[in-house]
């Protein structure tokens, strides 16, 4: 295991430091490979990041965005990864930057798959950095324990980039990059606010299996940093 924890007196104070770590990472990577490339999750807490993010000092033209995860939603529905990523991240100055989604236009999911595989397929790898945030459950990215299709987005083997998901426990069918796509990222960051959050992390850390807990086959697998703030 290998989880590297940063902790922040308040979520401002991680916000800032969060930021000015990731613009740091994605300029050396344009300095060193011409373009850099950043996957971001949805869900409510990288919201004030993705603000602050915006409106950094970066070559975002030569950035690539992109997320770990979607909930198969119309854009223009609140659910949306990508209309928060949109709306939060892709504004300011970042607002040149290259936002590649992750739905398609198919009415289930698992009809995307081939689509939205081809375009992270297009975009440079390993991934500069990833973020990753974590349900109460568990899940991350959309690697929900409750949903059949866990142990095959786990599956290091399966030569997928991205899994169709049916959660039981969380609305909407998903897409979510599997195990092995996620983990082919140069900085992996797990995003967590709140005491609950950190106790779910410690609890799934101390001997929950993989598919029970799947934020711990990243942490199992790969440097993580934790950035946590109450
Ligand atoms: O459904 C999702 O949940 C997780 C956690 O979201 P949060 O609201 O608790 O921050 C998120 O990381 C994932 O991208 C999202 O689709």
């Amino acid at each position: 295991m290998a989880l590297t924890t940063q902790s922040f007196e308040s979520p401002q104070a991680l916000t800032e430091a969060f930021a000015a770590q990731l613009v740091s990472i994605l300029s050396d990577g344009i300095a060193k490979r011409g373009r850099a490339s950043l996957v971001v999750s949805g869900g409510r807490t990288p919201l004030a990041l993705f603000q602050t993010l915006s409106n950094a000092d970066l070559e975002w033209d030569k950035v690539d965005v992109t997320l770990a995860d979607e909930r198969w939603v119309d854009e223009a529905d609140d659910a949306s990864n990508t209309r928060l990523v949109r709306e939060n991240l892709i504004q300011n100055k970042a607002s040149v930057a290259n936002f590649v989604t992750l739905k398609t236009d198919h009415s289930d999911a698992k009809d995307g798959i081939g689509e939205a595989e081809s375009r992270v397929a297009n975009l440079a790898q390993p991934f500069d950095a990833l973020i990753l945030g974590m349900g109460e459950d568990g899940h991350t990215a959309s690697l929900f324990p409750c949903s059949e299709q866990v142990e095959a987005g786990l599956d290091m083997d399966s030569g997928r980039v991205c899994i169709a998901v049916q959660p039981t426990t969380a609305p909407h069918q998903r897409i979510s990059l599997t195990l092995p796509a996620l983990l082919n990222s140069r900085n992996i960051f797990l995003h967590l606010t709140g005491e609950s959050k950190k106790d779910v992390l410690t609890d799934a850390l101390s001997g929950a299996t993989e598919v029970q807990k799947p934020i711990t086959a990243v942490v199992n697998r790969a440097p993580v940093t934790l950035m946590w703030a109450p």
